[in-house]
Protein backbone atom coordinates (compact mmCIF):
# COMPACT_ATOMS: atom_id res chain seq x y z
CA UNK A 1 0.00 0.00 0.00
CA UNK A 2 1.35 3.45 -0.70
CA UNK A 3 2.75 5.61 2.33
CA UNK A 4 1.88 9.16 3.05
CA UNK A 5 4.38 11.33 4.32
CA UNK A 6 3.28 15.46 5.01
CA UNK A 7 7.07 17.56 5.96
CA UNK A 8 6.18 21.13 6.63
CA UNK A 9 8.61 22.89 5.97
CA UNK A 10 10.08 20.72 3.06
CA UNK A 11 11.39 23.55 0.31
CA UNK A 12 14.40 24.01 1.94
CA UNK A 13 16.95 22.81 4.08
CA UNK A 14 16.75 19.93 5.82
CA UNK A 15 13.19 19.54 4.92
CA UNK A 16 14.13 19.54 1.28
CA UNK A 17 16.78 17.14 1.86
CA UNK A 18 14.54 14.57 3.90
CA UNK A 19 12.12 14.32 0.99
CA UNK A 20 14.80 13.35 -1.73
CA UNK A 21 16.37 10.59 0.51
CA UNK A 22 12.79 8.93 1.15
CA UNK A 23 12.16 9.09 -2.12
CA UNK A 24 15.39 7.26 -2.71
CA UNK A 25 14.39 4.94 0.02
CA UNK A 26 10.66 4.30 -1.74
CA UNK A 27 9.88 5.18 -4.72
CA UNK A 28 6.15 4.54 -4.02
CA UNK A 29 5.85 6.83 -1.47
CA UNK A 30 3.63 10.00 -1.48
CA UNK A 31 5.45 12.55 -0.70
CA UNK A 32 3.32 16.05 0.34
CA UNK A 33 5.14 19.05 0.76
CA UNK A 34 3.32 21.48 3.28
CA UNK A 35 5.17 25.20 2.57
CA UNK A 36 3.91 28.40 3.02
CA UNK A 37 5.27 29.81 0.22
CA UNK A 38 3.84 27.93 -3.57
CA UNK A 39 6.33 29.53 -5.48
CA UNK A 40 9.22 27.83 -3.36
CA UNK A 41 7.26 24.67 -2.68
CA UNK A 42 6.75 24.52 -6.74
CA UNK A 43 10.60 24.62 -7.36
CA UNK A 44 11.49 21.96 -4.25
CA UNK A 45 8.91 19.71 -6.38
CA UNK A 46 10.33 20.23 -9.76
CA UNK A 47 13.99 19.76 -8.07
CA UNK A 48 12.61 16.29 -6.71
CA UNK A 49 10.78 15.36 -9.49
CA UNK A 50 14.11 16.07 -11.65
CA UNK A 51 16.00 13.40 -9.59
CA UNK A 52 12.58 10.89 -9.09
CA UNK A 53 10.88 11.41 -12.58
CA UNK A 54 8.05 9.07 -11.31
CA UNK A 55 7.54 10.09 -7.62
CA UNK A 56 4.11 10.86 -6.07
CA UNK A 57 5.12 14.32 -4.55
CA UNK A 58 1.89 17.11 -3.96
CA UNK A 59 1.55 20.23 -2.41
CA UNK A 60 -0.34 22.05 0.46
CA UNK A 61 -0.20 25.63 1.52
CA UNK A 62 0.55 25.78 5.20
CA UNK A 63 1.83 28.44 6.83
CA UNK A 64 2.35 26.86 10.78
CA UNK A 65 2.64 30.14 12.19
CA UNK A 66 -1.13 31.01 11.26
CA UNK A 67 -4.35 29.58 12.79
CA UNK A 68 -6.50 30.46 9.84
CA UNK A 69 -4.14 28.81 7.39
CA UNK A 70 -3.32 25.54 9.83
CA UNK A 71 -7.09 25.33 10.21
CA UNK A 72 -8.10 25.40 6.35
CA UNK A 73 -4.85 22.97 5.68
CA UNK A 74 -6.00 20.24 7.53
CA UNK A 75 -9.07 20.79 6.21
CA UNK A 76 -7.93 19.67 2.88
CA UNK A 77 -5.79 16.92 4.25
CA UNK A 78 -8.70 15.42 5.05
CA UNK A 79 -10.28 15.54 2.11
CA UNK A 80 -7.47 14.53 -0.01
CA UNK A 81 -5.91 11.80 2.44
CA UNK A 82 -7.26 8.63 4.40
CA UNK A 83 -4.01 8.66 6.55
CA UNK A 84 -1.01 9.85 7.08
CA UNK A 85 1.69 7.64 7.86
CA UNK A 86 4.38 9.92 8.66
CA UNK A 87 3.95 13.28 9.75
CA UNK A 88 7.32 15.13 9.76
CA UNK A 89 6.72 18.83 11.68
CA UNK A 90 9.74 20.10 10.54
CA UNK A 91 9.01 23.81 9.44
CA UNK A 92 10.90 26.18 12.17
CA UNK A 93 12.43 29.71 12.45
CA UNK A 94 14.79 31.31 14.37
CA UNK A 95 13.91 35.18 13.49
CA UNK A 96 16.57 38.25 14.52
CA UNK A 97 19.73 36.31 15.70
CA UNK A 98 22.20 37.80 17.57
CA UNK A 99 25.65 36.16 18.43
CA UNK A 100 27.38 36.85 21.56
CA UNK A 101 30.86 37.54 20.46
CA UNK A 102 32.28 38.46 23.83
CA UNK A 103 30.92 35.14 25.05
CA UNK A 104 32.07 33.03 21.99
CA UNK A 105 35.72 34.17 22.67
CA UNK A 106 35.48 33.31 26.24
CA UNK A 107 33.85 29.73 25.28
CA UNK A 108 36.65 29.08 22.86
CA UNK A 109 38.96 28.89 25.90
CA UNK A 110 36.77 27.75 28.55
CA UNK A 111 36.63 23.75 29.01
CA UNK A 112 32.66 24.04 27.57
CA UNK A 113 34.09 24.52 24.49
CA UNK A 114 33.03 21.12 23.10
CA UNK A 115 29.36 22.06 24.39
CA UNK A 116 28.82 25.72 23.19
CA UNK A 117 30.07 24.32 19.55
CA UNK A 118 27.49 21.78 20.10
CA UNK A 119 24.26 23.46 21.93
CA UNK A 120 24.99 27.31 21.01
CA UNK A 121 24.45 27.49 24.72
CA UNK A 122 25.11 31.57 26.25
CA UNK A 123 26.32 32.95 22.86
CA UNK A 124 22.83 33.36 20.57
CA UNK A 125 19.70 35.01 21.26
CA UNK A 126 17.12 35.91 19.48
CA UNK A 127 14.13 39.11 19.23
CA UNK A 128 11.03 37.91 18.86
CA UNK A 129 7.87 39.48 18.17
CA UNK A 130 3.75 39.21 17.62
CA UNK A 131 2.10 37.59 15.18
CA UNK A 132 -1.31 38.60 13.24
CA UNK A 133 -3.24 36.13 15.86
CA UNK A 134 -1.90 37.48 18.96
CA UNK A 135 0.72 35.17 19.64
CA UNK A 136 4.43 35.21 20.30
CA UNK A 137 6.00 33.86 16.35
CA UNK A 138 8.55 31.43 16.96
CA UNK A 139 5.97 29.96 20.00
CA UNK A 140 3.44 29.76 16.98
CA UNK A 141 5.62 28.44 13.91
CA UNK A 142 7.84 25.66 15.95
CA UNK A 143 5.53 24.76 18.29
CA UNK A 144 1.35 25.56 18.37
CA UNK A 145 0.86 25.68 14.68
CA UNK A 146 2.22 22.18 14.75
CA UNK A 147 0.57 21.17 17.62
CA UNK A 148 -3.19 22.31 16.25
CA UNK A 149 -2.44 20.32 13.13
CA UNK A 150 -1.71 17.70 15.39
CA UNK A 151 -4.66 18.02 16.83
CA UNK A 152 -6.96 18.74 13.63
CA UNK A 153 -5.45 15.70 11.51
CA UNK A 154 -5.35 12.97 15.03
CA UNK A 155 -7.26 10.48 13.69
CA UNK A 156 -5.48 10.03 10.19
CA UNK A 157 -1.82 9.96 12.28
CA UNK A 158 0.17 7.40 13.42
CA UNK A 159 3.83 8.59 13.38
CA UNK A 160 4.97 12.04 14.08
CA UNK A 161 8.66 13.36 14.38
CA UNK A 162 9.70 16.91 14.95
CA UNK A 163 13.11 18.67 14.45
CA UNK A 164 14.24 19.67 17.37
CA UNK A 165 17.60 20.67 18.68
CA UNK A 166 20.55 21.11 21.24
CA UNK A 167 20.18 24.03 21.55
CA UNK A 168 16.48 23.08 23.38
CA UNK A 169 17.11 24.03 27.22
CA UNK A 170 15.00 23.73 30.33
CA UNK A 171 16.57 26.71 31.53
CA UNK A 172 15.62 28.99 28.52
CA UNK A 173 11.73 28.15 28.85
CA UNK A 174 8.70 29.04 31.53
CA UNK A 175 5.69 27.25 32.27
CA UNK A 176 4.34 31.19 33.51
CA UNK A 177 5.46 32.54 29.92
CA UNK A 178 5.26 29.27 27.76
CA UNK A 179 5.38 31.51 24.77
CA UNK A 180 8.65 33.41 26.04
CA UNK A 181 7.25 36.80 25.58
CA UNK A 182 9.90 37.70 28.46
CA UNK A 183 13.33 36.71 26.84
CA UNK A 184 15.40 36.47 24.25
CA UNK A 185 15.63 32.98 23.86
CA UNK A 186 12.69 31.95 21.99
CA UNK A 187 13.96 29.81 19.56
CA UNK A 188 15.73 27.29 22.69
CA UNK A 189 11.95 27.85 24.76
CA UNK A 190 10.08 26.72 21.96
CA UNK A 191 12.35 23.49 20.81
CA UNK A 192 12.67 22.72 24.71
CA UNK A 193 8.57 23.01 24.65
CA UNK A 194 8.46 20.86 21.36
CA UNK A 195 10.62 17.48 23.22
CA UNK A 196 7.96 18.31 26.22
CA UNK A 197 5.07 18.08 24.21
CA UNK A 198 6.46 14.71 22.38
CA UNK A 199 6.84 12.81 25.53
CA UNK A 200 3.38 14.45 26.88
CA UNK A 201 1.54 12.95 23.44
CA UNK A 202 3.55 9.43 23.88
CA UNK A 203 2.00 9.19 27.66
CA UNK A 204 -1.15 10.26 26.12
CA UNK A 205 -1.34 8.70 22.69
CA UNK A 206 0.64 5.65 22.41
CA UNK A 207 -2.10 3.57 23.22
CA UNK A 208 -4.11 4.59 20.11
CA UNK A 209 -1.21 3.89 17.93
CA UNK A 210 -0.13 7.39 17.83
CA UNK A 211 4.11 8.04 18.75
CA UNK A 212 6.33 11.12 18.46
CA UNK A 213 9.59 11.27 18.45
CA UNK A 214 12.18 14.01 18.19
CA UNK A 215 15.42 14.97 16.35
CA UNK A 216 18.37 16.95 16.54
CA UNK A 217 19.81 17.21 13.01
CA UNK A 218 22.98 19.12 14.21
CA UNK A 219 24.60 22.08 12.90
CA UNK A 220 23.54 22.35 9.18
CA UNK A 221 24.12 25.14 6.29
CA UNK A 222 20.61 26.37 5.57
CA UNK A 223 18.38 29.49 5.46
CA UNK A 224 18.19 29.42 8.74
CA UNK A 225 22.25 29.22 10.04
CA UNK A 226 22.53 31.77 7.04
CA UNK A 227 20.19 34.21 9.20
CA UNK A 228 23.06 33.88 11.81
CA UNK A 229 26.33 34.44 10.05
CA UNK A 230 26.21 35.36 6.09
CA UNK A 231 26.87 32.27 3.71
CA UNK A 232 30.02 33.89 2.24
CA UNK A 233 31.28 33.94 5.95
CA UNK A 234 30.26 29.81 6.54
CA UNK A 235 31.74 29.17 2.92
CA UNK A 236 35.17 30.89 4.06
CA UNK A 237 35.53 28.99 7.77
CA UNK A 238 34.18 25.63 6.03
CA UNK A 239 38.01 23.99 6.37
CA UNK A 240 38.01 25.51 10.21
CA UNK A 241 34.26 23.71 10.73
CA UNK A 242 35.37 20.26 8.85
CA UNK A 243 38.39 20.64 11.84
CA UNK A 244 36.19 21.08 14.58
CA UNK A 245 34.31 17.77 13.32
CA UNK A 246 36.70 15.75 14.46
CA UNK A 247 35.85 17.42 18.14
CA UNK A 248 32.10 17.46 17.93
CA UNK A 249 30.02 15.09 15.26
CA UNK A 250 26.92 17.46 15.74
CA UNK A 251 28.73 19.57 12.62
CA UNK A 252 26.72 17.27 10.37
CA UNK A 253 27.37 20.40 7.92
CA UNK A 254 25.04 19.24 4.97
CA UNK A 255 20.98 19.07 4.68
CA UNK A 256 21.44 15.47 3.58
CA UNK A 257 23.62 14.59 6.63
CA UNK A 258 21.36 16.65 9.14
CA UNK A 259 18.17 14.80 8.02
CA UNK A 260 19.90 11.10 9.02
CA UNK A 261 17.89 10.80 12.46
CA UNK A 262 14.79 12.06 10.32
CA UNK A 263 15.33 8.58 7.94
CA UNK A 264 16.68 6.72 10.03
CA UNK A 265 13.35 7.46 12.19
CA UNK A 266 11.04 6.61 9.31
CA UNK A 267 13.14 2.44 9.46
CA UNK A 268 12.36 2.48 12.79
CA UNK A 269 9.56 0.20 14.60
CA UNK A 270 7.81 3.06 16.73
CA UNK A 271 7.61 0.57 19.64
CA UNK A 272 11.11 0.21 19.74
CA UNK A 273 12.12 4.03 20.06
CA UNK A 274 12.54 5.42 23.11
CA UNK A 275 10.11 8.63 24.00
CA UNK A 276 12.86 10.59 26.55
CA UNK A 277 15.30 10.23 24.06
CA UNK A 278 16.53 12.71 21.11
CA UNK A 279 17.72 11.17 18.46
CA UNK A 280 20.46 12.90 17.17
CA UNK A 281 21.78 12.83 13.26
CA UNK A 282 25.94 13.22 13.86
CA UNK A 283 28.82 12.61 11.27
CA UNK A 284 32.15 11.65 12.50
CA UNK A 285 35.55 13.48 10.84
CA UNK A 286 35.43 10.73 8.33
CA UNK A 287 32.34 12.00 6.88
CA UNK A 288 30.22 9.05 8.13
CA UNK A 289 26.43 9.20 8.97
CA UNK A 290 24.94 7.16 11.95
CA UNK A 291 21.94 8.12 14.40
CA UNK A 292 22.32 8.37 18.19
CA UNK A 293 19.94 8.43 21.00
CA UNK A 294 20.98 10.57 24.04
CA UNK A 295 18.14 11.17 26.82
CA UNK A 296 16.73 14.55 27.46
CA UNK A 297 16.20 16.79 30.28
CA UNK A 298 12.82 16.51 30.77
CA UNK A 299 10.19 14.86 33.00
CA UNK A 300 6.66 13.40 32.56
CA UNK A 301 4.66 15.96 35.14
CA UNK A 302 5.71 19.08 33.30
CA UNK A 303 5.28 17.78 30.24
CA UNK A 304 1.78 16.87 31.31
CA UNK A 305 0.90 20.94 32.52
CA UNK A 306 2.55 21.89 29.18
CA UNK A 307 0.12 19.48 27.24
CA UNK A 308 -3.01 21.15 29.02
CA UNK A 309 -2.08 24.56 28.36
CA UNK A 310 -1.13 24.06 25.24
CA UNK A 311 -5.08 22.17 25.34
CA UNK A 312 -6.23 25.51 26.97
CA UNK A 313 -4.44 27.90 24.11
CA UNK A 314 -5.90 25.79 21.34
CA UNK A 315 -9.51 26.85 22.84
CA UNK A 316 -9.20 30.25 23.25
CA UNK A 317 -8.07 30.45 19.62
CA UNK A 318 -10.74 28.56 18.21
CA UNK A 319 -13.10 30.54 19.82
CA UNK A 320 -11.56 33.82 19.01
CA UNK A 321 -11.09 32.39 14.98
CA UNK A 322 -14.92 30.99 15.41
CA UNK A 323 -16.00 34.43 16.50
CA UNK A 324 -14.18 36.20 13.83
CA UNK A 325 -15.61 34.11 11.38
CA UNK A 326 -19.24 34.98 12.24
CA UNK A 327 -17.82 38.66 12.23
CA UNK A 328 -16.84 38.35 8.68
CA UNK A 329 -19.95 37.15 7.48
CA UNK A 330 -22.01 39.23 9.04
CA UNK A 331 -20.25 42.08 7.82
CA UNK A 332 -20.79 39.64 4.15
CA UNK A 333 -24.22 39.86 4.37
CA UNK A 334 -24.74 44.09 5.09
N1 LIG B 1 20.17 24.38 10.37
C1 LIG B 1 20.49 23.94 11.58
O1 LIG B 1 21.67 23.97 11.97
C2 LIG B 1 19.44 23.39 12.48
C3 LIG B 1 18.10 23.42 12.15
N2 LIG B 1 17.18 22.89 13.03
C4 LIG B 1 15.75 22.88 12.68
O2 LIG B 1 15.57 22.29 11.43
C5 LIG B 1 14.33 22.70 10.87
C6 LIG B 1 14.51 23.02 9.42
O3 LIG B 1 15.33 24.18 9.33
P1 LIG B 1 16.49 24.34 8.26
O4 LIG B 1 16.34 23.35 7.18
O5 LIG B 1 17.75 24.43 8.98
O6 LIG B 1 16.20 25.82 7.74
P2 LIG B 1 15.44 26.36 6.44
O7 LIG B 1 15.22 27.79 6.73
O8 LIG B 1 16.13 25.96 5.22
O9 LIG B 1 14.07 25.57 6.50
C7 LIG B 1 13.01 25.96 7.28
C8 LIG B 1 11.75 25.59 6.56
O10 LIG B 1 10.63 25.94 7.38
C9 LIG B 1 9.76 26.71 6.59
N3 LIG B 1 8.96 27.61 7.39
C10 LIG B 1 9.36 28.59 8.22
N4 LIG B 1 8.30 29.22 8.74
C11 LIG B 1 7.21 28.61 8.24
C12 LIG B 1 5.82 28.81 8.39
N5 LIG B 1 5.32 29.78 9.16
N6 LIG B 1 4.98 27.97 7.73
C13 LIG B 1 5.45 27.01 6.92
N7 LIG B 1 6.75 26.79 6.73
C14 LIG B 1 7.61 27.57 7.38
C15 LIG B 1 10.65 27.47 5.62
O11 LIG B 1 9.89 27.97 4.55
P3 LIG B 1 10.32 29.31 3.77
O12 LIG B 1 11.27 28.89 2.71
O13 LIG B 1 9.01 29.82 3.24
O14 LIG B 1 10.93 30.22 4.78
C16 LIG B 1 11.60 26.36 5.24
O15 LIG B 1 11.03 25.52 4.28
C17 LIG B 1 13.86 23.86 11.74
O16 LIG B 1 12.86 23.43 12.63
C18 LIG B 1 15.11 24.25 12.52
O17 LIG B 1 14.80 24.83 13.76
C19 LIG B 1 17.55 22.34 14.21
C20 LIG B 1 18.86 22.29 14.57
C21 LIG B 1 19.91 22.82 13.74
C1 LIG C 1 34.44 29.33 13.62
C2 LIG C 1 32.98 29.10 13.53
C3 LIG C 1 32.63 27.69 13.73
C4 LIG C 1 32.24 30.07 14.43
C5 LIG C 1 30.74 29.90 14.45
C6 LIG C 1 30.14 30.43 15.73
C7 LIG C 1 28.61 30.32 15.81
C8 LIG C 1 27.96 31.18 14.76
C9 LIG C 1 28.12 28.86 15.77
C10 LIG C 1 28.79 28.01 16.85
C11 LIG C 1 27.77 26.97 17.26
C12 LIG C 1 26.64 27.12 16.26
C13 LIG C 1 25.32 26.50 16.51
C14 LIG C 1 25.18 25.46 17.34
C15 LIG C 1 23.92 24.72 17.55
C16 LIG C 1 22.88 24.94 16.44
C17 LIG C 1 21.52 24.42 16.90
C18 LIG C 1 21.56 22.92 17.00
C19 LIG C 1 20.36 24.93 16.12
O1 LIG C 1 19.25 24.44 16.28
C20 LIG C 1 20.45 26.09 15.22
C21 LIG C 1 21.81 26.57 14.89
C22 LIG C 1 22.80 26.43 16.06
C23 LIG C 1 22.33 27.29 17.19
C24 LIG C 1 24.21 26.87 15.56
C25 LIG C 1 24.26 28.32 15.14
C26 LIG C 1 25.66 28.86 14.84
C27 LIG C 1 26.60 28.63 16.02
C28 LIG C 1 26.11 29.43 17.20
Amino acid sequence: MERVVLITGANSGIGLALCERLLTEDSQLRLCLACRNMQRAEAARSALLTSHSNAHVDLLQLDVGSVQSVLSAAQEVKARYNRIDFLYLNAGIMPNPQLDLNAFFKGLFSRNVVRMFATAEGILTQQDRLNSDGLQEVFATNLFGHFLLIRELEPLLSRLVWTSSSNARRSAFSMEDMQHREGRESYSSSKYASDMLSLALNRQKNSQGLFSSVICPGLVMTNLTYGILPSFFWTLIMPVMWLIRIFTNTFTLTPHNGAEALHWLFLQNPESLDPRAKYHSLTSGLGTNYTQPRQMDIDEGTSDVLYSKLLELEKEVRRKQSEENADEEISAVK
